[in-house]
């Protein structure tokens, strides 16, 4: 089941080196949130916070809450394995498991948590979560071949078939169009568009029309200055963002004044 995500005084480290500062907000849950601000305010390192993938830099921490439905995922007790598991992510660049087939590829978080599976309940995961990335019918053919002869967008939608086997409440997406062709990226879109009703997703983007296409809230990062910590300066439904944003700040960078 898709959960909300309330994050509540998030400061986040790299080492001594406070990488993004104080942010509060809930992200709602089905529904789409995208990320947006220039080139190094933090947004890929704040979405990684959101499924304990941060910490796996060391000296990487991070102080402050983050509440998945009504669980803190940074609680004594909590194994962040289980969290990345509740919290799929995909990348910039697809990242299909080189040796192994689109089969395996789908399978492998299964794999992980289940080694026993029998036949006819991993062929029922592939082939839904291949319907569910929108890929089944271009690949149903050749589930036996490498996941590394689709092209880039259909590697993409591979991936994506990967995070939601596992069935996660959350799917974050870090830039994942940005290796893909207009083409590739349209289909990602749709498919953004579609898993939105069984997923909370969040998204970073560069991308102004994808932010506007995609989502249904945005939050905008951005630096006070050079060397200073990133923060959340205004999250509000894209409609309103992209038509009259509340800070100074989020308008010159929208009508790309600048980032
Ligand atoms: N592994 C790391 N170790 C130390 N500092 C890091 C690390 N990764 C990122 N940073 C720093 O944290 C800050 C935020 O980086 P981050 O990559 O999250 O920004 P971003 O907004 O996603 O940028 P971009 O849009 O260019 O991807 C930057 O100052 C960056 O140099």
């Amino acid at each position: 089941m898709a959960k909300s995500i309330d994050v509540s005084g998030l400061n986040i480290y790299y080492g001594d080196f406070l990488a993004v500062q104080d942010v509060n907000v809930t992200i709602k849950a089905r529904a789409v949130t995208a990320l947006i601000g220039p080139s190094g305010c933090g947004k890929s390192t704040f979405l990684r916070t959101l499924n304990r993938m941060h910490e796996v830099i060391p000296g990487a921490r991070v102080e402050g809450d983050v509440v998945l439905g009504s669980d803190a995922i940074y609680g004594p007790n909590v194994d962040p394995v289980e969290v990345r598991r509740t919290v799929g992510m995909v990348f910039q660049r697809p990242n299909p498991f080189p040796t192994m087939s689109i089969y395996e590829n789908v399978l492998a978080g299964n794999r992980l948590n289940n080694r026993k599976l029998k036949k006819a309940d991993a062929d029922a995961i592939v082939e839904k979560a291949l319907s569910g990335a929108n890929l089944w019918s271009e690949v149903k053919d050749r589930l036996n071949k490498p996941g590394m002869g689709l092209s880039g967008g259909q590697q993409q939608r591979l991936c994506i078939a990967r995070a939601i086997a596992v069935e996660p409440q959350v799917l974050l997406m870090d830039e994942p169009c940005s290796a893909l062709d207009p083409i590739s990226t349209a289909a990602v879109e749709d498919l953004i568009h579609e898993l939105k009703t069984d997923y909370t997703i969040v998204i970073v983007t560069h991308n102004m029309q994808q932010a506007a296409r995609v989502s249904e809230y945005t939050g905008f990062f951005n630096l006070k200055a050079a060397g200073q910590p990133g923060h959340l300066v205004e999250f509000n439904k894209t409609s309103k963002m992209f038509s009259t944003p509340e800070q100074e700040s989020t308008e010159a960078y929208i009508s790309g004044r600048f980032g």
